[in-house]
């Protein structure tokens, strides 16, 4: 059993000197520009405004923290969300675009809290070669959790062999990639759950 005991904004960095000091495992949530990272935090939550969410892609500019108390089966944690800026946001200038990127992975690669990273995937859309790129990229220094949203845009019957296409499609097995959906509420638990699990071990 999940509950929220608390969550709220704590500051907003464009470099390491303004990350906050260390206290929680972090976790980041990266995706394609409008994927749905900042609409998951807020899920995951229950808050539904902690962070700004948009129908304009290239919402979030900077990285933005948020420390999170969770109740797992009567147990407490205090965890810290970092929501991060979209990836493949094509209306910002060349050079606004290069500055996210290395605002991006120099938090990726420096952050020393960073315990796990969430790859949001689009389960319509599926992996972009941007996100396969990520994944790459990630997958030799980071522990990632892959997550499926906006999966209530898919009829029911279509859900689940559509998460086995997306496994198959990143080469993880089928468990490996949990579904979910902000607006509809659906997998805040196994999410969570996966979370948690992969911060103790
Ligand atoms: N149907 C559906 N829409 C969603 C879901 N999650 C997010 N959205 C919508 O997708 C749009 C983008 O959501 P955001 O959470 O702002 O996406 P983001 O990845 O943070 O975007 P950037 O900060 O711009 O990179 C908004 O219009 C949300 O309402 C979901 O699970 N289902
Ligand atoms: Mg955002």
């Amino acid at each position: 059993m999940i509950k929220i005991l608390d969550a709220r904004f704590l500051t907003t960095a464009v470099e390491p000197k303004g990350y906050p000091t260390s206290l929680a495992p972090e976790i980041a949530f990266v995706g394609r520009s409008n994927v749905g990272k900042s609409s998951m935090i807020n899920a995951l939550t229950g808050r539904k405004k902690l962070v700004r969410v948009s129908n304009t892609p290239g919402r979030t500019r900077t990285l933005n923290f948020f420390d999170v108390d969770v109740e797992r089966d009567g147990k407490p944690h205090l965890v810290r969300f970092c929501d991060l800026p979209g990836y493949g946001f094509a209306k910002v200038s060349k050079s606004e675009r290069a500055e996210w990127q290395s605002m991006i992975t120099t938090y990726l690669e420096k952050r020393r809290d960073l315990k796990v990273v969430v790859s949001i995937i689009d389960s319509e859309v599926g992996p972009t070669p941007d996100d396969f790129q990520t994944l790459d990229y990630l997958q030799n220094y980071r522990r990632i959790l892959v997550v499926a949203t906006k999966i209530d845009r898919l009829p029911k019957a279509k859900r689940k062999p559509r998460i086995a296409a997306l496994a198959e499609q990143l080469s993880l097995p089928r468990e490996a990639v949990l579904s979910f959906s902000a607006t509809e509420k659906l997998g805040l638990d196994e999410v969570w759950d996966a979370l948690l699990g992969s911060l103790k071990g």
